[in-house]
């Protein structure tokens, strides 16, 4: 037995889709989609110790900040999958999971966590991943995983383990930009959310998601154009969230948006500063309180 013990501690991001388009259900039960996906400032704090002299039976989770039971935390699957694909069993690891990213919100919290302890145990056992290819392991872990192995802002398609960076004229218009992230009380289940998708056949083709990417490379806009085909589906689902952004635009002239799947929002504030107590107006108004709202940077 070693006394032995490693430790590292890592930043886990919170991600907004700036695009969504869903483009169609795959046989294996996933959708193809095309997003672009940026990365904050804002996230979770996780900390890995390994100890030799521990016992791996007794890998384990701590959180603070929500209630996330510990069979389910995707931390402790990614050092579970960790175990498995190098067959390393000795000592054990103790993950301390800071929470700042609300449950369920679009802001991609459980797959950053996850990437962010395949890249902590990556640093402990560097000699352990040569042969492996992280953005595979992460995949299998959750479809947005691939997109937190680096902190650039990216194109992600296939059903999200294909990632590439966006080009650096794209990406300089979106680094340090001040964005407000709000969210309702309520959360979303994103299986939920896909079934309802799928049932409504809320797609957008393959070439109308194209078309607004390549009108933003050649445009000077910040942003591309609206475009999440969950957004359409919240009208006959949870019709409160598309008024409260229909609002913002329309009458506050607020570009805000839904991220991911839901049910946090975003909106650009960067040379506005009176957007954040117009968004809490209109949060007030929907439902009569401010439930989580944060100014946070683009990386
Ligand atoms: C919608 C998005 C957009 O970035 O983000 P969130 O809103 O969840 O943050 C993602 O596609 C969410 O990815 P992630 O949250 O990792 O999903 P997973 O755990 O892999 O899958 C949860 C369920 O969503 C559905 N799913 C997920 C991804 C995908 N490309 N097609 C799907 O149909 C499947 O039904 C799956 O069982
Ligand atoms: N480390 C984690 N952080 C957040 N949620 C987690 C985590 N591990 C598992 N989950 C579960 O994943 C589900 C989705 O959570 P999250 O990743 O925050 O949302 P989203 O997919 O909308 O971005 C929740 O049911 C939650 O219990």
């Amino acid at each position: 037995m070693s006394s032995e013990s490693r430790s590292v501690t890592i930043a886990c991001p919170a991600k907004i889709n700036l695009t969504l388009a869903i483009l169609g259900l795959r046989e294996d039960g996933f959708h193809d989609l095309h997003s672009v996906v940026a990365q904050t400032d804002y996230g979770d704090k996780l900390d890995l110790v390994w100890s030799g002299a521990g016992d791996p039976s007794k890998d384990r989770v701590v959180v603070e900040g929500a209630l996330i039971p510990e069979e389910v935390n995707s931390v402790l699957a990614a050092i579970r999958l960790f175990r498995l694909k190098t067959g390393f069993h000795k000592g054990s690891i103790t993950a301390c999971l800071e929470k700042q990213i609300p449950v369920g919100a679009g802001l991609g919290g459980g797959s950053s966590n996850a990437a962010g302890a395949l890249k902590a145990l990556a640093k402990l056992f560097p000699d352990l991943f040569c042969e492996l290819d992280l953005s595979e392991l992460s995949s299998q872990i959750g479809s947005d995983c691939p997109l937190f192995l680096s902190d650039l802002p990216v194109l992600m398609e296939g059903r999200g383990e294909r990632i590439t960076p966006l080009a650096d004229n794209l990406a300089s218009r979106l680094r340090g930009k001040s964005v407000i992230l709000f969210k309702p009380r309520f959360s979303i289940n994103t299986a939920e959310a896909y079934r309802r998708l799928a049932a409504g056949k809320y797609y957008t083709s393959i070439g109308q998601a194209e078309a607004v990417y390549s009108d933003w490379k050649g445009s000077n806009s910040i942003l591309p154009a609206p475009l999440n085909d969950f957004e359409r589906l919240l009208g006959s689902w949870m019709p409160t969230l598309p008024l409260v952004l229909e609002r913002l635009r329309s009458i506050h002239g607020i570009d805000a948006r839904l991220s991911g799947s839901g049910s946090a929002c975003f909106a650009f504030s960067e040379g506005d500063s009176s957007a954040k107590s117009r968004v809490i107006e209109e949060m007030q108004q929907a439902w009569g309180e401010v439930n989580w709202i944060e100014e946070i940077r683009l990386k």
